[in-house]
């Protein structure tokens, strides 16, 4: 956690380019939660400071002067102090000593409130946010079985929608209230990029929209965003309809071999699903994955493993000079790394030969249903007056795979979780289902006849969001609103202020939900709304979706209460893309299959990276569906197909 002198010195300097010190460091992978479905504050670790508060605290008093409230409004020394020098020779005894006064006896927490408190202010610039309330953390809550998105839920609980969270010399601003993430993704968005994200994921997406700097970003979401248009989606739900075949087959295949059922990973055939989806969509490019293994597959999930390994690593130890070469992780990375670059480039080289260029109108006319090679790489090179770089594009085509493979995968792997524990919401979704679409594969007009099922898919990204938090850091002064019971006069935050926008407590928020643990996809079709709020948040709005042009709840429906894609500039650009691909591949393999749990629900488990995954996969006992009135869903070729 802590600051080298050197960082410490830049950071002091303003640089833009500051350490990445443990933001992330709550997404950790294997984190295990025993209950996924409806996780609890109760089941927050022992040693959390929230198990440890009084019972009578209650939820949203921001005012309430924390135990360490005071670090906030210290007056911030200048310059480095010689006995924080020393403490860097010898933390390991400072800790224990501190510890010691502090009867903590805990040399991991020992340190984290050590260096917070010798350090805070000197290695800092000067980030505002005084008046935000402090909740500080332990080391030891991070290194429990609690992912961080839980504990932050607890914090908001005791410290409100806005607070500030301090680990060891950094601190971070928590946001989980509608209006302050209203006022930073929409009002405000251009006043935050995507801070110490981008630093991680810069190296694996360059400047792919996601990391890009905001002047790369501007020219790239124009010529991005034209490329998914009404005839692409034509063609794409065609090809979801396609790759999901090859799931039914598989899972077919699985089943005779073991006489009338088989237990599967559903996570991974998701996740196989997803891969060839997203490498046909982005690029034109099979990857094949729910039936074969290749080195591109093998790389693309070294890639992916890296991007979270990073994300949830303290110390940026890969920017070190020699670590790619010295540290067995990353030479493997810079191997796959360099077999996806070099799949990429050349598809981009066989794109460029064949280019045609034409106007964005003409390109978005065209006829899809005759067109080989429908992906967004075709449309991003034909477009004219894009002479875009080689290593651009292969930074657009990286961050799409990246940003659409697992995200969506999740969703159909938790919304199958919770479909399989919840029988009301299983039967109305498959009545649905049957009568809709039958044994056909479903178009986008079907997926428009399905309300349910989508807003059981609503409500799978609703109970667990992909991912579970947002990171800004900001560019300039801002004022944050007070948000519910907040300040009134709002929170002053300066230039360099971190903030986690908590997707999981909006989410799961009792000032904005109705048993917001609970899977209840109806929730979407009802009004709500909370007069505590004075008129500053509108509430949810079913009429916003179904009358208005979404087919998904979102964000506008919502008033940020619900932002599984982000809002305002930044939001999602493949948020339909995913949607209309999870809605397929679920109709049809829910038609065709029934499933159960193959172990307890808390074997289960949750993970996180940069998405909320299982700790242990998704087994599910498979067999085949009997539709009711009917005879099981003709049984597909157990040879399963090798190209769409
Ligand atoms: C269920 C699946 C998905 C989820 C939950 C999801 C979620 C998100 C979220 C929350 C953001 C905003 C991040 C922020 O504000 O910091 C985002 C951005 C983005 N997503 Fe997705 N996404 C999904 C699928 C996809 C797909 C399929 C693609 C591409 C085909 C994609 C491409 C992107 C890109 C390029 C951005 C950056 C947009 C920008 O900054 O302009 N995503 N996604």
């Amino acid at each position: 956690m802590q600051l080298t002198l050197r960082q410490a010195a830049q950071a002091r300097a303003g640089q833009t380019q500051r350490p990445c010190v443990a933001p992330l460091r709550g997404l950790r992978p294997l984190a295990r939660s025993a209950s996924p479905l409806q996780p609890s504050t109760s089941s927050l670790s022992s040693s959390s400071p929230l198990a440890r508060a009084p019972s009578s605290a209650s939820p949203l008093r921001p005012g309430q002067p924390s135990r360490n409230a005071r670090i906030g409004s210290r007056v911030v020394p200048q310059g480095i102090d010689p006995l924080a020098v020393g403490l860097f020779f010898a933390p390991g005894l400072a800790a224990l000593v501190y510890a010691y006064f502090r009867g903590k006896g805990n040399m991991t927490d020992g340190l984290s409130h050590l260096l917070t408190e010798v350090s805070q202010g000197y290695f800092q610039p000067d980030v505002g946010g005084k008046n935000i309330p402090v909740s500080q953390g332990e080391l030891s809550d991070l290194a429990g079985d609690e992912p961080l998105f839980k504990a932050l839920y607890g914090w908001f609980m005791q410290y409100g929608g806005v607070y500030k969270l301090a680990f060891g010399p950094k601190a971070f601003i928590v946001i989980s209230d509608p209006v302050v993430v209203r006022h930073i993704m929409k009002d405000n968005a251009f006043n935050y990029d995507k801070g110490v994200l981008a630093e991680i994921l810069e190296p694996i997406m360059g400047k792919g929209l996601i990391p890009a700097d905001l002047e790369t970003w501007k020219v790239r979401r124009r010529a991005v965003v034209p490329a998914f248009h009404r005839q692409y989606y034509d063609a794409m739900v065609e090809m979801f309809g396609r790759c999901t075949e090859r799931s039914v087959a598989h899972l077919d295949w699985e089943i005779t071999a073991g006489k009338g059922k088989a237990t599967v990973d559903m996570e991974q055939e998701f996740l196989s699903l997803g891969l060839d989806i997203i490498g046909l969509g982005v690029f034109n490019f099979d990857f094949g994955s729910i039936n074969k293994q290749s080195p591109v597959i093998k790389a693309v999930y070294g890639v992916l493993k890296e991007a979270e390994h990073r994300s949830t690593f303290y110390l940026p130890y890969w920017n070190l000079p020699l670590a790619d070469v010295l540290v067995p992780r990353q030479r493997a990375f810079r191997a796959d790394l360099a077999v996806i670059n070099q799949c990429l480039d050349d598809l981009i080289r066989r794109a460029k030969d064949t280019r045609v260029e034409e106007d964005p109108e003409v390109l978005q006319n065209r006829d899809y249903s005759k067109l080989k090679d429908p992906s967004l790489l075709r449309f991003l090179v034909d477009m004219r007056g894009e002479d875009v770089t080689n290593k651009q594009l292969r930074d657009d085509l990286m961050t799409m795979l990246i940003a659409g493979h697992e995200t969506t995968a999740a969703v159909l792997t938790w919304t199958l979780f919770a479909l399989v524990q919840a029988p009301e919401a299983e039967a109305r979704v498959l009545e649905e289902i049957d009568r809709v679409v039958g044994d056909r594969t479903p178009t986008l007009d079907d997926l428009k006849a399905m309300p349910y099922l989508r807003a059981c898919l609503g409500e799978s990204l609703r109970l667990y969001p992909q991912p579970p938090i947002l990171i800004r850091r900001a560019l300039g002064e801002d004022v944050l609103p007070g948000g519910l019971k907040g300040d009134p006069n709002g929170y002053p935050i300066g230039k360099g202020a971190d903030l986690f926008i908590s997707v999981w407590n909006l989410h799961r928020s009792p000032y904005l939900w109705k048993d917001p643990d609970v899977f209840r996809p109806e929730r979407f079709f009802e009004a709500n709304s909370n007069p505590d709020f004075g008129g500053q948040w509108a509430g949810y709005r079913p009429d916003a979706v179904t009358g208005g042009q979404a087919l998904y709840p979102n964000e506008v429906a919502s008033d940020f209460a619900f932002i599984p894609f982000g809002g305002g500039p930044r939001k999602c650009v493949g948020d339909q893309f995913a949607m209309f691909e999870a809605t397929v591949a679920a109709a049809m393999l829910l038609r065709r299959f029934s499933f159960k749990l193959a172990v307890p629900v808390e074997k289960v488990g949750m993970a996180t990276g940069a998405t909320i995954h299982t700790a242990n996969g998704l087994p599910m006992t498979v067999t085949r569906r009997v539709p009711p009135g009917g005879s099981p869903a003709p049984q597909q070729e157990a040879k399963v197909p090798a190209a769409v």
